[in-house]
């Protein structure tokens, strides 16, 4: 099994995320200058430092699994893969959503599981969950614990014992079929180890969301997620082949040939169950060639509405580049107050020149062979030019790329010197995308008005599709300290909405998890919700896996 750092506890990345305080407000110089005056004068945030306690003085309750259960765990498993320490408890408590975060930096432990178990194979995995379901035992798959929907929340109607079960020990490429175009891998493993795996065969699977470093490919399997390139590769459930979903009722294999028409794909009933029906112990994955050019670079549109009419023009004509990501005016000023330094101060002076202001920045990227990628560029470059954009050039594509990862560690710092920082996101037809822009910036920014300070609200598109494209939008706001969880709840409920009423999708990647439960009914109706009921009661008939997420009370 291969080595993987460990998530910290209170934040995002490999080490401790504890408040270093060298300017006094808990920002270690997270933010320009330029980026703090923006933010304390729109705001009306006065930065402060707010620390999270100490990682030894989060409250932990002791593990409620009962000595029975342990024993015939430690039976399957053997005593090194049952694990009821307060380190791997910790370790495995929730995810990394802002109510996450807040709860682990206040001490907050409660949803963390009684113990955390490690199976090395599907049959061992298969007969776990028989034995929790015989035992009443609650089980909530734990990948890479990134979910931001509080996936790992573990809430369960009937406050049984509940277990993480850890995909880790099964992190490894099984097989890889050349010809086929195909690998076949653990659920534990990440983005980084497969591709270093498939690198030294010239090949990639290209996956890329924003917590690469952490996240599993079970994980993305269970969320549907979708990486940076999913315009150009797709999203992650188009590169799934098939799969190996354990169940308490059994072992359900899943794909077998590259296309079927042996009635509606049960694979799809998988994908995106968010634990709910068991374990995805095995994952044949597509892969490609490794892209021999990969060529990045940023226009400028002086509109958000002509940016958006840019890309459905490129997307009706199949011209869309792999990765596409329009920001909005409020997202590329804020971009490039926080990017600071000479280019970006030029790149400024040079729009202003122009009589464009900061406009809207689009970051394109185009991967493949040579010649095809050169007369995509081509192609896509004219209409856009037609749409009015100006061209940035490649650095601006290249300082994108370079600091796709960093948001998270930058989320951290700005927790710590007491500002609110969250994301959401949602996907819509190009005729509704407009009309949901402005449903959810107006009410996150009058239910987050404080002081007579609105929040800033920052937007982008990403993953292009011929009928819409994913609206992401991030949340900075003075950090209401007294009711902190409160404060994010009530935004996100009046977004949530207005998303939905304005046509959005209830989730475009991030899943539906705890957090989006109660909106599941608007979205697929009272007999969808019925019918993933009735597939759950067959293949879980005693409600043991993941009972907290997905579907509503
Ligand atoms: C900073 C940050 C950036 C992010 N960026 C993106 C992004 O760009 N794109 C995107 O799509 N998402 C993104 N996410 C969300 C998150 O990374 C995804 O939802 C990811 O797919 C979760 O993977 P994981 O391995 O961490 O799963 P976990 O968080 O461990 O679990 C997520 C859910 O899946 C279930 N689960 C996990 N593994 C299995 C399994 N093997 N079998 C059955 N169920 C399982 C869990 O029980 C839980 O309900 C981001 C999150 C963070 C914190």
């Amino acid at each position: 099994m291969p080595e993987q750092p460990e998530l910290t506890i209170q934040g995002w990345g490999p080490a401790p995320a504890t408040a270093t305080e060298q300017d006094g407000d808990g920002l270690d110089g997270a933010l320009t200058k330029a980026a703090r005056r923006h933010l304390t004068r729109e705001l009306g945030w006065t930065p402060r430092a707010t620390p999270p306690v100490p990682v030894e003085e989060i409250r932990l309750a002791p593990s409620r699994l009962p000595e029975a259960a342990q024993d015939a765990l430690v039976a399957l498993l053997g005593a090194d893969n049952v694990r009821t320490d307060r380190e791997s408890r910790l370790r495995r408590a929730g995810g990394k959503s802002y109510l996450d975060l807040l709860r682990r930096r206040e001490g907050d432990a409660s949803d963390a599981p009684d113990a955390v178990v490690l199976p090395g194979t599907t049959e061992e995995t298969a007969a776990l969950l028989a034995t929790c379901s015989e035992l009443g035992v609650v089980v909530v798959p734990f990948g890479g614990g990134t979910s931001v929907v509080g996936g790992l929340a573990g809430v369960d109607p009937d406050d049984r014992p509940t277990i993480a079960v850890d995909l880790a020990r099964m992190s490894s490429v099984q097989a890889l079929d050349v010809p086929s175009s195909m690998v076949t891998v653990g659920p534990g493993m990440r983005g980084p180890a497969l591709e270093q795996e498939l690198g030294r065969q010239g090949l990639t699977f290209g996956h890329l969301p924003q917590s690469w470093e952490f996240a599993t490919l079970g994980g993305y399997a269970a969320t549907r997620s979708a990486g940076q390139a999913s315009t150009g590769v797709g999203r992650f459930d188009d590169l799934v082949a098939g799969l190996t979903l354990a169940t308490p009722s059994g072992v359900l294999e899943l794909g077998h040939a590259p296309a079927s028409a042996a009635g509606p794909d049960l694979l799809g009933l998988a994908l995106g169950s968010e634990g709910t029906l068991g374990v995805i112990t095995e994952l044949k994955l597509r892969v490609r060639p490794k892209p021999s050019v990969c060529s990045y670079e940023g226009w400028s549109f002086r509109t958000w509405p002509a940016g958006l009419a840019a890309l459905q023009n490129l997307a009706r004509l199949d011209l869309l580049p792999d990765v596409v990501r329009l920001s909005d005016a409020d997202e590329t000023r804020a971009n490039l107050l926080m990017a600071g330094g000479a280019g970006a101060k030029a790149l400024r002076g040079s729009l202003r020149a122009r009589g464009r202001g900061d406009g809207c920045m689009l970051v394109v990227g185009w991967e493949g062979v040579p010649d095809v990628v050169r007369a995509r560029m081509r192609a896509a470059s004219s209409l856009l030019r037609d749409g009015g954009a100006v061209r940035l050039g490649r650095r601006v594509g290249e300082s994108w790329r370079s600091h796709r990862y960093s948001g998270p560690y930058t989320r951290d710092r700005l927790l710590d010197g007491g500002l609110m920082v969250e994301t959401l996101e949602t996907a819509a037809t190009w005729t509704a995308l407009p009309t949901v822009y402005d449903s959810v910036r107006r009410a996150l920014r009058e239910s987050l008005t404080r002081g007579g300070h609105q929040p800033l609200v920052m937007t982008h598109l990403s993953h292009g599709y011929p009928t819409g494209g994913s609206l992401y939008f991030t949340v900075i706001a003075d950090r209401d300290d007294a009711l902190p969880i409160q404060q994010w709840l009530t935004a996100k409920r009046a977004a949530t909405d207005a998303l939905l009423a304005a046509g959005g999708t209830l989730t475009h990647h991030h899943a539906v998890g705890a957090d989006h439960r109660p909106w599941l009914e608007r979205e697929v109706g009272p007999l969808g919700v019925e019918v993933l009921r009735a597939v759950k009661e067959r293949l879980d008939p005693k409600g043991i896996c993941n009972p907290g997420v997905l579907l509503p009370d």
